[in-house]
């Protein structure tokens, strides 16, 4: 049967990649995270002393950087240099910087060329927030996830309590509302619905009912093929 390329967008804490992962296990295809690849870069630059502000290092040091994303039972490892940075990458000191690394337009390319390369042949399920408009504008299927951020907000401080990490609802609300701002506002590739992209509000919806809309299109896809 032909693989398709299905693109995953939206802004923060949507469901982007818990829904992805298991379209993708469904299908038996590739995932591909997308944010963590500059959560990586935004982590090795803190721990580098970078400013996440300076676009010209950044890309010097992206140019010297290995990033993986490895496929396990127990999900995604994302490894940065051979070293396996899956956790690190989710504190809130990243998240609250990957949209400044994530705004220089030189970082995107070269990050747009990895992911690219990562989906030739097809048979990807891919998450971001440009998937749809810039690195697989050819994608047979396109999802664009919102929720409201309140909801966003919950989601993401549950998950922060069940994985130990400190947590603080309302800073976190803050802090999505600002993620989703800078990523909508950037410059190169802002975050944006593609105009053939089919709109999810998961407000309201669980995990399952999500995942079955998304199958739909997808299985709607190979049939037309
Ligand atoms: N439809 C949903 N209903 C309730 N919780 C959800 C739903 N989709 C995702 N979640 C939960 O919300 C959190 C954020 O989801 P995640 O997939 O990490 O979002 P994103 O990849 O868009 O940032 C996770 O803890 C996930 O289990
Ligand atoms: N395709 C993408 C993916 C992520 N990003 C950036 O990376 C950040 C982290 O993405 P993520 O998907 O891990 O974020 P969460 O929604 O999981 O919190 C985003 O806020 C964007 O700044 C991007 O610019 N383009």
């Amino acid at each position: 049967m032909k693989k398709i390329s299905i693109a995953i967008d939206g802004p923060a804490a949507a469901g982007k990649s818990t829904v992805a992962k298991i379209v993708a296990e469904k299908l038996s295809y590739i995932y591909i995270d997308t944010g963590a690849m500059y959560r990586a870069l935004t982590l090795k630059a803190l721990n580098s002393e970078i400013d996440v502000n300076d676009e010209q290092k950044l890309i010097d040091i992206l140019n010297h950087t290995n990033i993986e994303l490895k496929h396990s039972q127990n999900g995604q490892l994302v490894y940065l240099d051979s070293e396996n940075v899956t956790t690190e990458i989710r504190t809130s000191q990243v998240s609250n910087n990957v949209s400044f690394v994530a705004k220089h337009k030189e970082v995107r390319e070269e990050m747009v060329r990895r992911q690219q390369e990562f989906a030739v042949g097809g048979g990807v399920v891919m998450d971001g927030r440009d998937i749809g408009t810039h690195v697989l504008p050819h994608a047979e299927v396109k999802v664009f996830l919102l929720a409201s951020v309140e909801e966003r907000a919950e989601r993401r401080h549950l998950e922060n309590l069940q994985k130990g990490f400190p947590s603080d609802l309302e800073k976190l609300k803050e802090e999505i509302a600002l993620r989703d701002k800078i990523d909508s506002e950037r410059e190169t590739a802002p975050l944006r619905k593609a105009d053939d992209a089919i709109e999810i509000d998961t407000t309201s919806l669980s995990i399952q009912e999500v995942v079955e809309k998304i199958m739909a299109l997808a299985e709607e896809r190979v049939e037309l093929i």
